[in-house]
């Protein structure tokens, strides 16, 4: 099999939901079901944190958010955890710059699997790309609290550096994007928004998801 074609990964990238048990205020279920009937068009499995799943729990929880994703066919991807992601049969995975290197997942998983590698600056996206990522996630765009480690704020400086700089590999911006702040993000040249507490925290999750829908695909963002 090949890697994913850059327009479709694109398309996917529209809407990026990111979530775990501990960012739900309702059951993780009940919540990704919500955005999957609004309209995300990815979703990535993030247990993380003190409170977060582990051993059996994690498993069984990733083998029901990967049901639900199967049911909406929206592709899934884990976060950080190569065997957690070969365990529950994932789309994908997310890496950083702090966890396996995306050189060594793409030797392991080969071709077909789709690989996000979170991008800070120039440098970081280059070697993203070198190391065979499908995608980065570029951020924090705004001020986040889903992420206590989170670097300093960009703003959508990186994702304008490097649609200047001529590179053209998918992008996703990423923290603190809500439906007011979203458009600038869009307009800087990010194929699509990564989120995670304006969508699972949201009072109507599945009518916040479809707002958001409307935004990437609206012509004006
Ligand atoms: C789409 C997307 N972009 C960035 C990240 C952040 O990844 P990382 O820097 O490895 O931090 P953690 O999420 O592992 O805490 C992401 N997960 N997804
Ligand atoms: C995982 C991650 N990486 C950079 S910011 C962030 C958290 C995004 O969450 P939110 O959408 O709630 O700000
Ligand atoms: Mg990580």
């Amino acid at each position: 099999m090949t890697r994913i074609d850059i327009e479709d990964m694109r398309r996917l990238l529209k809407l990026y939901f990111i979530m775990g048990s501990v960012n739900c205020r309702q059951s993780p279920e009940d919540t990704l079901t919500a955005a999957a009937a609004g309209g995300i068009t990815l979703f990535q499995f993030r247990e993380k944190g003190p409170a977060a799943l582990k051993g059996a729990a994690l498993l069984r929880l990733g083998q029901q958010l990967r049901q639900i994703c199967r049911a909406y066919n929206i592709p899934f991807i884990v976060n950080d955890d190569l065997e957690l992601a070969a365990a529950l049969d994932a789309d994908g995975i997310h890496v950083g710059q702090d966890d396996l290197p995306a050189r060594l997942i793409r030797e392991q998983l080969g071709e077909h699997k789709i690989i996000g590698v979170s991008a800070h600056n120039l440098t970081e996206a280059r070697q993203a790309i070198a190391d065979g990522a499908d995608y980065l996630g570029v951020g924090p765009v705004y001020p986040t609290s889903s992420k206590n480690d989170a670097q300093a704020v960009r703003g959508t400086t990186v994702i304008e550096e490097l649609r200047r700089s001529g590179l053209s590999i998918p992008v996703v911006g990423i923290g603190g994007i809500t439906l007011e702040n979203a458009p600038p993000v869009i307009r800087a040249g990010a194929d699509g928004l990564s989120i995670i507490s304006a969508i699972a925290g949201a009072e109507d999750i599945h009518e916040t998801t479809r707002r958001f829908a409307q935004l990437v695909t609206a012509p004006s963002s």
